[in-house]
């Protein structure tokens, strides 16, 4: 665990790192950020006060898709929200934690061979503004005040998290997940990489960590890879 006064992106060095033999566990944070990385190329604003932070996964031939890391990473930031004052955050399909439907924190995943690098950006004290979307932060709602005594907390429940998730695999990450989801039934608008997108209801998730989406006609649809919306 090491903490920078200041870096361009933590998920940049932590894949350096991942590329020179760094093991699973390995955590860098920094104060503030000056290339920060969001998803879909997007920059993530990291002015001092928020937590930027990565870890490194090293994936086994039994574990899960590497993809449902994301669910972990979830579940794990919900936990620490929950634990230090603010139970009431939701999770939008993969990982973003929303307050009251505005983005509270977001999360990169990235991979390097067998390294997935797992990047959190959380709202602690300021939300800076995403084009098209509503952002908040956490500030007065915690009895902690500092990022580094969050960063402390999510460290611990991310190392819950992951053991779950090699050792029992996906079905108690996907229950945790679920029960701070968006409810059943919530209409959400999914786009996908090819410029196309689908509405539907939220119905669960896959037993892979998929979305599933009930559309108007009745079908099914499952997600493997979008970016959501809350209509
Ligand atoms: O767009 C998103 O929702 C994901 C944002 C992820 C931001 C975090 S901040 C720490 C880590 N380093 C980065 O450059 N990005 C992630």
């Amino acid at each position: 665990m090491r903490t920078v006064a200041e870096t361009g992106s933590t998920n940049a060095d932590m894949l350096a790192l991942a590329a020179a033999g760094a093991p699973e566990g390995s955590w860098l944070r920094a104060e503030r950020q000056t290339a920060g990385r969001g998803r879909q190329g997007k920059a993530w604003s990291s002015p001092i006060g928020n937590v930027y932070a990565s870890t490194l996964v090293r994936v086994r031939a039994d574990d899960p898709p590497a993809a449902s890391l994301a669910l972990v990473c979830a579940v794990a930031l919900a936990d620490t929200i929950g634990t230090l004052g603010c139970p009431t955050v939701t999770i939008k399909w993969p990982n973003d934690l929303l307050l009251d439907n505005a983005k509270l924190a977001g999360i990169l995943l990235e991979r390097h061979g067998d390294a997935i690098v797992a990047g959190f950006g959380v709202n602690l004290s300021s939300h800076p503004s995403i084009e098209g979307r509503q952002t908040a932060s956490l500030a007065g709602r915690l009895w902690v005040h500092s990022a580094a005594e969050l960063f402390e907390h999510l460290v611990a429940d991310f190392a819950t998290w992951l053991e779950t998730w090699h050792r029992d695999g996906l079905p108690p990450v996907i229950a945790r997940w679920e029960r701070q989801a968006h409810a059943p039934g919530t209409p959400l608008i999914a786009n996908l990489s090819d410029g196309t997108s689908v509405a539907g209801k939220y119905d669960g998730l896959a037993s892979d960590g998929a979305l599933r989406l009930r559309l108007a006609d009745g079908t099914t649809r499952v997600i493997h890879a979008a970016d959501v919306f809350l209509v």
